[in-house]
Parts: structure tokens; C-alpha cells; sequence
């Protein structure tokens, strides 16, 4: 059996979605000596009170940050480098500062001029989550059978890498090491082109005829509903990653028209046979997603939720 994790202070900077869901999962875990949690709205850091998931609760991140052996920044993309500012002078010496982004270079673009040269930046992103928001919506079990993907700069220090690597396990993750690069270029397909999509179709629906739009809300129980479950994701999360992503997303919806323009002629010229080969090779990537284990269990507890 390999030794449990320990930090001995752990600050974590935004206590939304994401930043809850870690402090419960750390707190799960056994995993920090004092766990402090911060966060600029006062409504947000007085609802995290409540619920308890921490040691220590304060408004002020760098106050959160000062001695803290471990620091993960929990707010949207766009943020980060205020947070890394605010924390910067109050880091000990060999601090590791994570993060929870949905993109990684930009994050570290942002973080690492403001940071001090002796703490140690490893961005992170855990490839799970749902379309809430804040301390509520938060819980212990989000990271469980989820990877999570961990983006080393060159020369990183390995031995804060394997702690960081250590703690996303004991959160019930599995961790994938990549380039940053690679990071955004996989997440533009299978997360913030999706979103994308179901954020424009959503929108077309509402632009419509008003007694078409309330038949829309009438008869959403097809497909239509699943998309409004992506398009009611967070409007400055998503903003903020598509500003920060911009290369790669623009790369992939280029291949995304070219496909539809193709699925546009085929409907066109009746060409039925195109169309059943690219539905059966979707299908089976669905089966294959399933087979995996990643299907939608996060997903279904947002639903649920909302219910
Ligand atoms: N929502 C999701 O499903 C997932 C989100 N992420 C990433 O996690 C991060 C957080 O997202 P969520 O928890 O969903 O958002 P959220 O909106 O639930 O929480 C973000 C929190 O950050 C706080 N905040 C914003 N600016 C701040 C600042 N300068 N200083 C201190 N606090 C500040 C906000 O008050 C808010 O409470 C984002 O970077 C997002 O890309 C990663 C995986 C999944
Ligand atoms: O709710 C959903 O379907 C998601 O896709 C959640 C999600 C959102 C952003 C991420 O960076 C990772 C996961």
C-alpha cells in the first residue's frame, strides 16, 4: 500500500462548482492538515460557510494563500491571472500552485509571470463537471472514476508533480500527464465545440417565431432538451474559454462546417447510404464511450438536480 497523501495547509481560490467539489473531496479524502477556501463574492463565501466544507473561510485569497503548501485556483479562465497577482507575495518558498481550468496554456501564460520563481506551477484540469454553479451545486463524489489531466511545464519538479498526481487519485481521479498544447486541441472536440454547438442551436430555438418557441419548450423531450442541459453551463465560464481556446476551437469548427457542408449535400442529393455510415460510425464511438465507463453519470446528477 503506498503512503497517503498529505499537505499540511491547503488553499483553494473560487469555492464554485469546481473549487466545492475539490474541498469535499479533499476533505473526503483525509488529505490536508487545514483546508481554506476563498472567494471574491461574499453570497458565494457565505454560502460555503454554511455547508462547512473547509477549515477556514476568507474573502481574501492571498491571506488563504500565505503558508499554504498546496494552492488550487478554482475561478474562470479569465481570472487566473488576477487570483495569481493577489496570491503571489504571500507564497512560501516551494508552494505548488494548481489549477482547475478547462484550458491550459493560456492558464499558464497567465499565471506563471506573476508567480514567484520559487513555488512550483503545475496547471491541472479535472475532465468532470456539470452545467451548475457554486457551493451548492458541489459534491465530494464529482471526481470519482473521472480522469484528470495534468499539464507539467518543461523541468518540472518531480516531486511536486507526484504529490499533485498523488492527491487528484486519493479525489478518485485517474491522471493523464500531456502538453498544454495537446490539452487544448483534444478538449476543443470533445468539450468547447460541443458546448459551442448546443449554445448556438439553443439560441437559434429562442430566435424563433414565439409560438414556435413555445412549441420548442413543449416538445423538448427529444434531443432539443439534452441541449439545453449544455447551453445553461455558466455564460462567464464558457465565455472565458472560448476567448482563452480561441486557436484550437476556431481549427476545429473549421472542420466541423466542412463536415456539415458534406451532411448538407447528402441530405441534398438524397444520399442515404452517406448518411447510415456516419450515423452507425457514431454510434459506435457512443458504444465505445460506454464501454469505457465514461458515460454520463455527472451529467445525470445535474439532471437529477434539476428535477
Ligand atoms: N463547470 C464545470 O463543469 C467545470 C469547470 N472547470 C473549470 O473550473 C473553474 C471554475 O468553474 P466553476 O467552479 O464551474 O465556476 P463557478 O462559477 O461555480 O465558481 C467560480 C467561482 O470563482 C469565484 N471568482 C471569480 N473570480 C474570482 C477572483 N478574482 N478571486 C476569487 N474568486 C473569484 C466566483 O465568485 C465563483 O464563486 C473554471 O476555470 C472552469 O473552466 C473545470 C472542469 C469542469
Ligand atoms: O456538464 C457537462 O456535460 C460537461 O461537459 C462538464 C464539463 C465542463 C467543462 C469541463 O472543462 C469539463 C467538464
Amino acid at each position: 500500500m503506498t503512503d497517503k497523501i498529505h499537505f499540511d495547509r491547503i488553499a483553494i481560490i473560487g469555492a464554485g462548482l469546481i473549487g466545492s467539489s475539490v474541498a469535499r473531496a479533499i476533505g473526503r479524502a483525509g488529505a490536508a492538515g487545514t483546508l481554506v477556501v476563498s472567494d471574491r463574492d461574499p453570497a458565494v463565501l457565505q454560502e460555503a460557510r454554511e455547508i462547512g466544507f473547509a477549515d477556514d473561510f476568507t474573502p481574501d485569497a492571498g491571506e488563504a494563500a500565505r503558508d499554504a503548501d498546496l494552492v488550487i485556483i478554482a475561478v474562470p479562465v479569465g481570472a487566473m491571472a488576477a487570483v495569481g497577482e493577489a496570491i503571489a507575495p504571500s507564497l512560501k518558498e516551494g508552494a505548488i500552485v494548481s489549477d482547475v481550468g478547462s484550458v491550459k496554456e493560456a492558464v499558464f501564460k497567465a499565471l506563471d509571470p506573476v508567480l514567484p520563481k520559487h513555488t512550483h506551477l503545475i496547471p491541472g484540469h479535472p475532465v468532470a463537471g456539470t452545467e451548475q454553479s457554486g457551493p451548492k451545486a458541489g459534491f465530494a463524489s464529482l471526481f470519482d472514476g473521472r480522469w484528470c489531466i495534468i499539464t507539467p511545464p518543461d523541468g518540472v519538479d518531480k516531486g511536486a508533480l507526484g504529490k499533485l498526481t498523488k492527491l487528484w487519485e486519493a479525489m478518485g481521479s485517474t491522471v493523464e500527464i500531456m502538453t498544454a498544447p495537446h490539452h487544448d486541441l483534444v478538449l476543443a472536440i470533445t468539450s468547447h465545440v460541443p458546448h459551442l454547438i448546443a449554445y448556438n442551436i439553443v439560441g437559434t430555438a429562442s430566435d424563433l417565431e414565439e409560438v414556435t418557441r413555445s412549441e420548442v419548450i413543449k416538445y423538448s423531450a427529444g434531443g432539443f432538451r439534452d441541449f439545453t442541459r449544455i447551453a445553461a453551463s455558466d455564460p462567464t465560464m464558457w465565455r472565458d474559454v472560448f476567448l482563452n481556446n480561441k486557436d484550437a476551437v476556431l481549427e476545429m469548427l473549421g472542420r466541423f462546417s466542412e463536415d456539415l457542408t458534406a451532411l448538407q449535400r447528402a441530405i441534398r442529393w438524397g444520399d442515404g447510404d452517406a448518411l447510415h455510415d456516419l450515423f452507425s460510425r457514431t454510434r459506435d464511438i457512443r458504444r465505445r464511450i460506454i464501454d469505457a465507463g465514461q458515460d454520463e453519470e455527472a451529467a445525470d446528477f445535474g439532471r437529477h438536480h434539476e428535477e
